[in-house]
């Protein structure tokens, strides 16, 4: 599990060692860690230290100390570093430094940490897109999408055949504590220029102190941060994360198992309001992704002729009504009438399992939903009982606007875990954010940021398999029912539920070879600028659906 602390906490707990004139221990210890990653990736990247070419750029807070004294490490090391002044940058340098940027085998981004605001200065963020752009034409297809290069910048290719500079694929750009321009507690950025210049500098890896701040979890600093190395120096934290990330390895601590002696109703029994005549595949791709979970057994409630489409396509189903775990309703525009009685009932339920004077009554449970699609329409305040809701920033948007709160679709991309957040508390319910990386949020306590996934898997089709799991995990995992309490861990499984959907997408072999398994499955893939190469190939919802059976035998150890 990674965690991420906000600013605020980092500062607090560093707070008493300053007090006791710890402040340049605790910068000399960061600086001797920072340095000591440098001349390893230096070593492992570019064959060594010595006479390797480094740039270290410094900024004026405790960040810039950190990279300078990084700095004389380094040239003690043999290795040939350029510390440059970064905020006494002007303009009309920007060329020059983004050419010697692109020559270097290392950069150090020290210009801020975790006290800045979000952005990089003009004349920087200059620099920066000159140093991509020849970057980019030494390695194309690294870092730089050419739409990051504003067009006054870019430069034909025979600048760059006279230059020399390291060979393809082996610079290493190495953030301090955080990637400068990124905020650290929510890990937005802004552009302080509104001519499209980088708002951020990309790392391949992060070194970071103490914990791990809650702004490399979150999008989009977490893909600037690439890999994060967290550098121990003597700062405890001892207040609760703000952010948590499940990794692959946690997964077979999070997800419901069977019992030895279950059966299948006591295996979680899932009910399926889903499809259309219009839309009859989302049905199947929800049915499809719940069986392959391992629900005890899938109720669908579907109408014809969606409901003979599924049968046809998932033998295993029953249709028609029964007692049910857990619901799953709204992919592929089902009935909203149906969906309506079916919400009513369970609020009704969840009702009558409060006494008079408003106090929960123990041991009446009601199933917990998970609430997807056309199902996000009908919501218009808080929930009666507990749900998690699957929206994307679109469909969030139209959320937050019947809430009476409303945000614009990019406002909304721009600072995806504050309207997370907001929209869990207007609704009372889990909400998870759809995304590069996805949020789950609860209406108190730490988000989940789960990014296992690929561009690949924004395909129609992919969020109705991810309802199928979740579906799947809160039958299994509330055999006795659910209330608002449960609602951190409903928040678990939907968090675990998004790492499993992304992970079969990188793991899914519709050709039928065999799947990964165990420790390779439990490592997952990494994340990061450079892991560009490294994406699986197109994703088909049908397949992901298919996939989330081996993806979760091999997390499983089966
Ligand atoms: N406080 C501590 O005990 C330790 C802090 N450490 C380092 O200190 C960092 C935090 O240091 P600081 O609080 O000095 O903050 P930063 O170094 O992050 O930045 C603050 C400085 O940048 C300027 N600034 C901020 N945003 C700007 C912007 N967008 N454009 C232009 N100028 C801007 C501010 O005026 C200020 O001078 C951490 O991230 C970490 O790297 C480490 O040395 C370990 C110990």
């Amino acid at each position: 599990m990674r965690r991420g602390y906000t600013a605020a906490d980092v500062r607090a707990a560093e707070r008493p060692l300053l007090d006791r004139g710890l402040g340049e221990t605790l910068m000399a210890r960061a600086a001797y860690a920072l340095a000591q990653v440098c001349l390893r990736e230096l070593r492992e990247h570019a064959g060594g230290a010595y006479g390797r070419r480094a740039v270290v750029l410094a900024g004026p807070g405790n960040n810039g100390g950190d990279a300078r004294i990084a700095a004389g490490h380094l040239a003690r090391a043999g290795v040939g570093v350029e510390l440059v002044d970064a905020l006494a940058l002007d303009a009309a340098d920007a060329p020059a430094l983004g050419r010697r940027l692109a020559d270097a085998e290392l950069v150090v981004d020290g210009v801020f940490g975790t006290g800045a605001r979000p952005g990089l200065p003009a004349a920087l963020a200059s620099a920066v897109a000159h140093w991509r752009e020849a970057r980019g034409q030494r390695e194309p297809g690294r870092n730089t999408p050419a739409a990051d290069v504003p067009a006054g910048h870019r430069r034909g290719p025979e600048g760059t055949a006279r230059r020399r500079g390291p060979r393809p694929g082996t610079q290493r750009v190495i953030a301090v504590d955080i990637p400068s321009g990124v905020d650290g507690t929510d890990g937005t950025t802004r552009s302080d220029a509104a001519d499209g210049l980088p708002e951020y500098i990309a790392a391949d890896v992060t070194v970071t102190f103490a914990e791990e701040k809650a702004g490399l979890l979150l999008p989009p600093g977490r893909v600037a941060a690439g890999r994060v190395e967290v550098a121990d120096i003597g700062v405890e934290i001892d207040t609760a994360p703000d952010v948590l990330s499940l990794e692959p390895a946690d997964l077979a601590g999070v997800w419901p198992t069977p019992a030895q002696t279950a059966h299948k109703y006591s295996r979680g029994v899932l009910g399926l309001l889903a499809g259309s005549a219009e839309y009859p595949g989302a049905a199947i791709l929800t049915a499809t992704a719940a069986l392959s979970t391992g629900v005890g057994m899938l109720r669908v409630l579907t109408a014809e002729p969606a409901r003979t489409a599924v049968l046809q396509a998932c033998p295993e189903t029953v249709p028609g009504e029964g007692r049910v775990q857990a619901w799953a309703l709204g992919p592929g525009a089902p009935e909203p009438e149906r969906m309506q009685a079916i919400m009513h009932q369970i609020a009704a339920d969840a009702a009558g399992s409060t006494a008079q004077d408003g106090s929960a009554r123990p041991g009446s449970r009601v199933p917990p939903a998970v609430l997807d699609a056309a199902a996000l329409d009908l919501l218009d305040g808080p929930l009666a009982f507990p749900a998690v809701l699957t929206p994307h920033a679109g469909e969030l948007s139209r959320l937050l606007g019947r809430l009476g709160e409303p945000a614009a679709r990019e406002e909304i991309e721009a600072a995806p875990v504050r309207y997370a957040r907001r929209a869990a508390e207007l609704t009372a319910a889990v909400v998870l954010l759809k995304g590069a990386v996805t949020l789950v949020a609860v209406p108190s306590g730490p988000v989940f940021a789960q990014s296992a996934g690929t561009p690949w898997l924004a395909t129609a089709g992919s969020g109705d398999v991810l309802t199928g799991i979740i579906g799947a995990a809160l039958a299994a995992g509330f055999l006795e029912g659910a209330s608002h309490e449960d609602l951190p861990r409903m928040a678990e499984l939907a968090a675990a539920a998004a790492e499993i959907h992304g992970l079969s997408a990188w793991h899914h072999h519709p050709d039928g070879g065999s799947p990964r398994r165990g420790r390779e499955l439990r490592q997952g893939p990494q994340l990061g600028h450079e892991a560009g190469h490294r994406r699986p190939g197109p994703v088909r919802a049908r397949d992901l659906a298919w996939a989330v059976r081996d993806t979760l035998s091999g997390l499983l150890g089966a």
